[in-house]
């Protein structure tokens, strides 16, 4: 009796595994609810194993995976990503199974021996070649920075299923349920687009060449390697990540901010008043030391504007908000307006930084730049409330 593993179909097992003990996923991006390793077992006239999972849970993996293969040996373990929560219990794997031959590309099999010292029982394939398995035949995709140099999808064309690694993943431990027609979707369209901002938005004009290269495909299943199995709605999964990808955003207003003792607090909360007084309905304040810039970074990507406020703390803006700042800069993120204000008592150097971001990146900086000292006076409220309707106007245009 199968209890741990899962039969998906004739061929097909999920032996992927939870991770509820890591706090920070890549040590920064918080894991509230969990991750899923997803690894998958294709048992044909030949076995592969579709990708490992993190060593920490490797007792789990290698449980579900020799419970769905029974007594047969392994043929292929095929690597689609190197990154160590993929790529951690390949040598566990070589131990259990010594004829395994690795399947990976040119890039792949130079970092299984940087990483693991790996040289041997491997399988070269090139972009568009094949792995034939008997009764069914994976074709791979590379594609490049999606999430690494290395990163590649492939394709089982008999039955339609697309093994697509980071691509099309998402956060949240799978509690049971692993396919998206059995869990409520609310929760992980928000986890998968926490996840795709954090980590794979930075390399979305890679998706976007990732996806038109995938577009000729007839897919009926999306495997990814973290996150729901969409086999009921492929497209869905597909659609958004387009959407994520080319920066379509919806009208609302991200405002964060940086502060000590609540003056640059209370010219975040003068221009939110302004905005709904203008008739925009999608408003969200953070404080930038109270909720972690990986929820912020996602309400970010699906918002058209955000206004960044600083306090000014040694001749620069505040510390927690130059994290921010630095995940933005490195997101390089497009189709967005941007206000930026804050405060000083004495050099300032806050609002500058600030407007130099702003300038620097994709970003319509949207005038004024408004900054107070000490405490925001009836000049600065009225500044800050023409940033707020300079920002409304510019969102109502695009009604
Ligand atoms: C630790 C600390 C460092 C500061 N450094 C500067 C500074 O370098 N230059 C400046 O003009 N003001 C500086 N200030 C003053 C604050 O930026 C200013 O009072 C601001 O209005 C505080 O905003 P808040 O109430 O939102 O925290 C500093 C204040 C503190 C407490």
């Amino acid at each position: 009796m199968k209890l741990l593993s899962v039969k998906m179909n004739d061929f097909l097992y999920y032996v992927g595994v939870n991770d509820r003990d890591t706090h920070l996923f890549e040590n920064i991006w918080p894991l509230e609810n969990g991750v899923s390793y997803n690894s998958y077992l294709i048992v044909a006239e030949k076995t592969a194993l579709l990708d490992t999972v993190k060593i920490t849970k490797v007792s789990d993996f290698t449980t579900k995976l020799r419970e769905a293969i029974g007594d047969r040996d392994l043929d292929y373990l095929v690597v689609h990503h190197m990154e160590p929560d993929h790529s951690g219990s390949i040598e566990t794997i070589r131990e259990l199974y010594p004829n395994v031959k690795i399947v990976g590309n040119k890039k792949t099999i130079e970092f299984l021996n940087e990483f693991y010292g790996i040289t041997d029982n491997l399988v070269e394939i090139k972009d568009g070649e094949s792995l034939d398995l008997g009764s069914r035949k994976l074709t791979f995709y590379t594609t490049p920075m999606v999430h690494w140099p290395e990163s590649m999808v492939s394709y089982e064309e008999y039955s339609k299923t697309l093994f697509s690694q980071d691509a099309f993943g998402g956060f949240g431990a799978l509690d049971g349920t692993i396919f998206d027609d059995e869990i409520n979707l609310d929760f992980y369209h928000s986890e998968t687009r926490r996840y795709y901002s954090n980590i794979v938005g930075k390399f979305s004009k890679s998706v976007q060449f990732a996806l038109k290269k995938l577009s000729p495909l007839d897919i009926k299943m999306v495997c990814p390697v973290h996150g729901p199995i969409w086999r009921a709605n492929p497209g869905k999964i597909i659609e958004l990540y387009d959407k994520w990808s080319s920066y379509q955003v919806e009208e609302g207003v991200i405002i964060c901010y940086g502060s000590m003792y609540g003056n640059t607090q209370t010219m975040a909360e003068v221009i939110a008043r302004e905005l709904a007084e203008q008739g925009i309905k999608n408003i969200k304040i953070f404080d930038v030391s109270k909720t972690h810039h990986s929820y912020i970074l996602s309400e970010i990507w699906k918002y058209k504007a955000v206004i960044l406020g600083s306090c000014t703390y040694n001749n620069d803006m505040f510390p927690v908000m130059s994290n921010l700042v630095n995940t933005l800069r490195m997101n390089k993120i497009e189709n967005h307006l941007i206000g930026v204000f804050g405060s000083y008592s004495w050099s300032g150097g806050a609002v500058k930084s600030l407007k130099e971001f702003a300038e620097d990146g994709k970003y319509e900086l949207i005038e004024p730049v408004v900054e107070a000292k000490c405490t925001a006076k009836e000049a600065d409220i009225e500044e800050l409330k023409k940033l707020a309707k300079n920002i409304a106007d510019k969102l109502k245009a695009d009604r």
